[in-house]
């Protein structure tokens, strides 16, 4: 039996896939594994029992990546689950830059009790008079699996597109319209664009990048939309370039207390993989996976383990090991079985960066003693037995 603590809500479509073979627990001191959405997992002690964490979701800049990998705590994401979802919140933010929609909308619920409000309407509505977006240059920085949506669907709606991303994948850049020009840097995306949204992960290089010398190399009025994340973009930096006229409109899906409500910003409740769909997705993608890895020790889709995939064990016994990527692990392993006259029948090891993980298929079965020799080489981080 498998436990597993859940720690935002995760759609029941997901939660419905989990077999008798699982119990949901309350707090993390006893799960095999724990579902995740946007909770904050930095501060918390991880305990030994557990085994995996599945994000429901892109963005893993919530959860110690390192820290895990350490404990041989495998984290899976969802690459591409709400995509969709963030793309058309980014179609409806760069409208809503574009047109005064909010401004008259409120305006008009606050002249409602007027008698004559089809006539204060037509008399007003100049004050909320708009651009349209065909014609205008987009810069999409960051082209992965919402970065490409966007861009295209932006090609569609006659908008010159320009994307930028130095680590774009293979499949990602099969996926791009051949419309859109490739920005060689971000320079070029600041100082040509009129809107500029962006798509890339938070990490320590991305941290920031949206500054006062950025904000510098753009248009005057520039539109800047951030469906990533909040620290992308420096607080004091983007109140100081909407002052300034620099930044025309701020549209940010994170809001806090210094950016809500300051002239310019449309901040949005963290709405963008908010749909039944999206939420949906992630559910199910987050859960087969963390099952497929319970069960049978294969990653797929993990953010600090590599991918590893041998199927189903039809042997007496399945080792999964994880490992730093370091010289003559395989040869310690194997080495422990032979003396034991055990086989391996079949094998597989990948490494992610500094990490590695090893499955190999035994008969007949290992022993207490096998597995506490690995256990104990110099770099094992931690070793399953799946029967
Ligand atoms: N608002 C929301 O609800 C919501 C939903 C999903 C994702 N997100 C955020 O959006 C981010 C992107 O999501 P995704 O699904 O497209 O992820 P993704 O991994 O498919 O794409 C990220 C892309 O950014 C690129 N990249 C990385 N560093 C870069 C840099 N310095 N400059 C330019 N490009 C760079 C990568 O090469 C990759 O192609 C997530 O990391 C998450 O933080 C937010
Ligand atoms: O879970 C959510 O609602 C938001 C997820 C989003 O920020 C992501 O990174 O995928």
């Amino acid at each position: 039996m498998f436990k597993i603590n859940r720690l935002n809500n995760i759609a029941h479509v997901g939660l419905d896939l989990l077999t008798d073979n699982y119990e949901m627990v309350e707090g993390l001191n006893t799960a095999d594994a724990a579902l995740v959405r946007s909770a904050n997992l930095h501060e918390i002690e991880l305990p030994n029992s557990l085994k995996a964490i599945a994000r429901a979701g892109a963005g893993v800049n919530n959860i110690p990546l390192d820290k895990c990998a350490e404990k041989g705590i495998v984290v899976f994401n969802t690459p591409g689950a709400n995509a969709n979802g963030v793309k058309e919140i980014v179609i409806a933010s760069l409208i809503l830059a574009s047109r005064d929609l909010l401004g008259g909308i409120n305006w008009v619920t606050s002249v409602k009790e007027e008698p004559e409000v089809a006539k204060l309407v037509e008399k007003n509505k100049a004050k909320f008079v708009g651009t349209e977006i065909k014609g205008k240059k987009l810069g999409v920085i960051g082209l992965g699996a919402i970065g490409v949506m966007v861009a295209n669907v932006a090609i569609k709606l006659e908008m010159e597109v320009y994307g930028y991303d130095p680590f774009i994948s293979v499949g990602s850049a099969w996926k791009l319209s051949k419309y859109i020009k490739p920005s060689k840097s971000l320079e070029e995306i600041y100082r040509e664009c009129d809107f500029i949204t962006v798509h890339v992960p938070l990490t320590d290089t991305t941290k920031g990048m949206f500054n006062q010398d950025a904000f510098a190399l753009m248009k005057d009025g520039v539109k800047l939309l951030n469906f990533s994340r909040d620290t992308l973009v420096n607080d004091d930096d983007i109140i100081a370039a909407l002052d300034s006229g620099k930044v025309g409109k701020y549209v940010t899906d994170f809001p806090n207390p210094k950016v809500v409500g300051h002239q310019g910003v449309i901040a949005i409740p963290h709405l963008g993989a908010s749909t039944n769909e999206s939420e949906d997705n992630c559910a199910v993608m987050a859960v087969v996976q963390l099952m497929d890895y319970l069960e049978n020790g294969n990653i797929k889709n993990s953010v600090n383990f590599p991918n590893c995939d041998m199927g189903v064990c039809t042997q007496a016994e399945r080792i999964a090991i994880h490992h730093r990527n370091v010289p003559n692990m395989l040869s310690q392993f194997t080495a422990a079985f032979a003396k034991e006259n055990i086989n391996i029948s079949d094998m597989m090891n990948r490494s992610k960066g500094q990490w590695a993980y090893t499955m190999l298929d035994i008969e007949p079965p290992s022993n207490p003693d096998i597995i506490k020799r690995i256990e104990d080489i110099d770099g094992v981080l931690r070793i399953r037995v799946i029967k």
